[in-house]
């Protein structure tokens, strides 16, 4: 991407999120994500496959039109984003409108978002878990934790304020670590009862308040599997929708070969085990399942998914060592 198309579109944004009646102009030449309830909507394309539905001002607005809303509706839209070509894009979301005559004028239909994940590619993930995320945020905190008065969003939904109490909400996620723990030759997976059947993740865990990323990692591991954990290497991150905002910090970390027993906190993990370089590159292969009526076999969370790439980054590596 050219650094000052970024940079511009970055500007631009700011310009948006700070000032209401640029925001609302923007509505106008806006792309909008639909949410029924949270469930984004979906489109199929002429090729079978389903993208994320990207609507156009006009065609919106059209569409509220055929439904019976006024289309000073649209106002009630939150900021998300811009494309490469500096079109803003916004998450609305039509849970009071019904859903299968919206179903039908945009030919399309509300997707569960986890389902959802699975039919869509990677970035259209991040944008729609991101319109969800916003959406959500809002729909939950609609009043001031300290006065109990109503809080007024801004028109970019950048937060919202009581002017009761004078306070300014911000929009949060929850700190999560995760890490992909090596013992040199293998790795360690766990799994959640709530897990679908067969698939195995690494560990995670919330950050207590005050904890660095460190602390919370080495914590985590301590008490889910009994295990202590060096060398951490930082890996990437990333938001995460499930089950509220939470952003994911992932990291690889090893443990001495010689001590490898692990000891599972049974309340939080179902199961926690050694995996070989031949089990993760086979599971690794395997298409991205959709959970239900799959057989309990073997399997790693798809490539949205950051537990995946640490998976994959642990295999590129075994696979450069064992040359
Ligand atoms: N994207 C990925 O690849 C990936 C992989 C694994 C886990 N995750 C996500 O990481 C998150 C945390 O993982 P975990 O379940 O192992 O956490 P965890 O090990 O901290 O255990 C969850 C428990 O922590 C407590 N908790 C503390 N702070 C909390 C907070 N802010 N919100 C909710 N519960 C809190 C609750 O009692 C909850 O039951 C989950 O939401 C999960 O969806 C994402
Ligand atoms: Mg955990």
């Amino acid at each position: 991407r050219s650094c000052s198309g970024y940079v511009s579109r970055t500007r631009y944004l700011m310009r948006l999120r700070e000032d209401d009646e640029a925001c609302r102009e923007a509505l106008r030449s806006g792309n909008f994500l639909l949410y029924h309830k949270l469930a984004p909507l979906l489109q199929k394309t002429n090729s079978g496959v389903y993208k994320l539905a990207c609507l156009k001002a006009s065609d919106l607005e059209h569409i509220l039109e055929k439904v019976g809303k006024d289309k000073r509706f649209v106002n009630e839209s939150f900021l998300l984003g811009c494309t490469d070509k500096s079109e803003p894009q916004f998450s609305l979301e039509v849970g009071d409108l019904d859903r299968s005559a919206l179903e039908q004028e945009c030919r399309g239909m509300f997707v569960d978002l986890r389902k959802a994940f699975f039919m869509i590619t990677g970035l259209e993930s991040a944008l729609v878990a991101k319109g969800q995320a916003l959406l959500r945020w809002h729909q939950t905190n609609g009043f001031c934790s300290a006065t109990g008065q109503p809080t007024v969003r801004n028109q970019s939904g950048s937060f919202r304020v009581c002017h009761s109490s004078g306070v300014t909400y911000y929009p949060k996620m929850a700190p999560v670590v995760i890490v992909l723990v090596s013992d040199g030759s293998r790795c360690l997976l766990a799994r959640q009862a709530m897990f679908p059947p067969g698939m195995y993740s690494a560990l995670s865990g919330f950050c207590d308040m005050g904890e660095s990323l460190e602390e919370a990692l080495h914590r985590e591991v301590a008490e889910e599997v009994g295990l202590e954990v060096e060398n951490l290497q930082y890996s990437g991150s990333q938001h995460w929708p499930f089950p509220q905002s939470s952003f994911m910090l992932a990291c690889h970390a090893t443990v001495n070969p010689d001590k490898t027993q692990v000891n599972i906190d049974t309340a939080e993990l179902e199961d926690a085990r050694w995996f070989t370089f031949e089990e993760i590159t086979e599971a690794l292969q395997k298409p991205p399942r959709n959970p239900k009526g799959e057989p309990p076999v073997f399997w790693v969370p798809p490539p949205y998914a950051i537990a995946n790439q640490l998976i994959q980054e642990w295999a590129n590596q075994q696979q450069l060592s064992r040359k």
